[in-house]
């Protein structure tokens, strides 16, 4: 075996891709995790953000049918839906198409365009410098996704609400996501999967064709509306998945994807934190030793 195979075997075992699927199965599975993390926890809400892409379509789902699962075994539960735009969306028919196939028993709609634009204006005039537009725009972007993570975790403060996030394991292995912006979540139920095993649950679940197959978008950038993901990545979603599910990929794509998860290993971890002072690894040592 190469080094390279053996790294990538060890990448996607660290994130949790499976070697079999069953899109019936890892729905049952994953509603079945969102429910018993409700009755579990005694919460009673899960909270989730609702763009219009298809990985908020299929989490989405699996979040109404999961709080319908809790009630029918007695719990207290409801679905909030946030719609989030920055001011108007673009694809926002997209994102009205995932809720009616949604079917949240609740829907609330923040804009994050005044507090975002507020945010960035207070830096500017404190007297942050960007290098250019475009590191503004950028930066800005990131501040509109941790946006949403400030009131998707409101909500769910107020509703004793679990959020959900939608990172899974395409979008792990590039750390392609804001760090406490939409990487911040209670729970991740599409953890493991690749971009096209969301899209097979999402068709499974029945969402609309043009949603299962609509094309990834971050949609943070003012001077980029819509840019695709993969124009951003300079790799394909079917790359990713394909160096996942261990399928053929070109040594130069398995290669970037390596490099990749090992530049974003911080954002897939809690903050870093000094190394153990030897002093308090010594105690530990006395206290096992006597245990012992
Ligand atoms: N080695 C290291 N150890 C510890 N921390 C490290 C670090 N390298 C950078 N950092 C720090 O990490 C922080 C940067 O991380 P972060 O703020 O996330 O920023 P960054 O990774 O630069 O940007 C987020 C990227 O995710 C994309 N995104 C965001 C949201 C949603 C989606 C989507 O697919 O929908 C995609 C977005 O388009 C952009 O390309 C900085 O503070 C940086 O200094
Ligand atoms: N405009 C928005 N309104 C509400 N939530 C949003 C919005 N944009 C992003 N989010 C939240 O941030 C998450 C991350 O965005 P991301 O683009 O990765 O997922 P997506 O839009 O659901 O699917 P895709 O990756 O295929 O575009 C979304 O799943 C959603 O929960
Ligand atoms: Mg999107």
């Amino acid at each position: 075996m190469t080094d390279l195979t053996s790294t990538r075997q060890r990448i996607a075992a660290e994130l949790q891709v499976a070697s079999a699927f069953d899109a019936e199965e890892e729905i049952e599975r994953r509603v079945v995790f969102l429910a018993d993390r409700l009755v579990d926890t005694g919460l009673t809400a899960l909270v989730l953000g609702i763009s219009g892409g298809v990985d908020s379509t299929t989490a989405g789902r699996l979040c109404q049918l999961a709080v319908e699962r809790a009630r029918d075994a007695g719990h207290e539960a409801v679905f909030v839906a946030m719609r989030l735009p920055y001011g108007v969306q673009a694809d926002e028919h997209d994102a009205q198409a995932a809720l009616a196939f949604i079917q949240p028993d609740r829907v609330l709609t923040v804009d994050v365009k005044p507090a975002s634009d507020a945010a960035l204006d207070a830096l500017v005039a404190a007297g942050l410098a960007f290098r250019d537009a475009a590191q503004q725009d950028f930066v800005h972007g990131n501040v509109k996704a941790r946006q949403r993570m400030i009131a998707q975790y409101a909500v769910a403060g107020a509703m004793g609400g679990l959020v959900v996030g939608t990172d899974h394991a395409a979008e792990a292995v590039t750390g392609f996501f804001t760090k406490h912006g939409d990487g911040a979540a209670d729970v991740v139920p599409l953890t493991g999967l690749t971009k096209r095993r969301v899209r097979a649950l999402a068709q499974a679940l029945g969402a609309p064709a043009e949603l299962v197959d609509k094309a990834p978008t971050a949609d943070l950038e003012s001077l980029a509306p819509g840019r695709l993901d993969e124009d951003s990545l300079g790799l394909t979603y079917e790359q990713i998945d394909d160096f996942l599910e261990g399928r053929p990929v070109p040594a130069d794509v398995a290669e970037a994807l390596v490099a990749r998860y090992r530049a974003t290993d911080h954002k897939r971890r809690l903050p870093i934190a000094p190394p153990e002072p030897l002093v308090s690894r010594d105690a530990d040592d006395r206290l096992t030793a006597r245990q012992g």
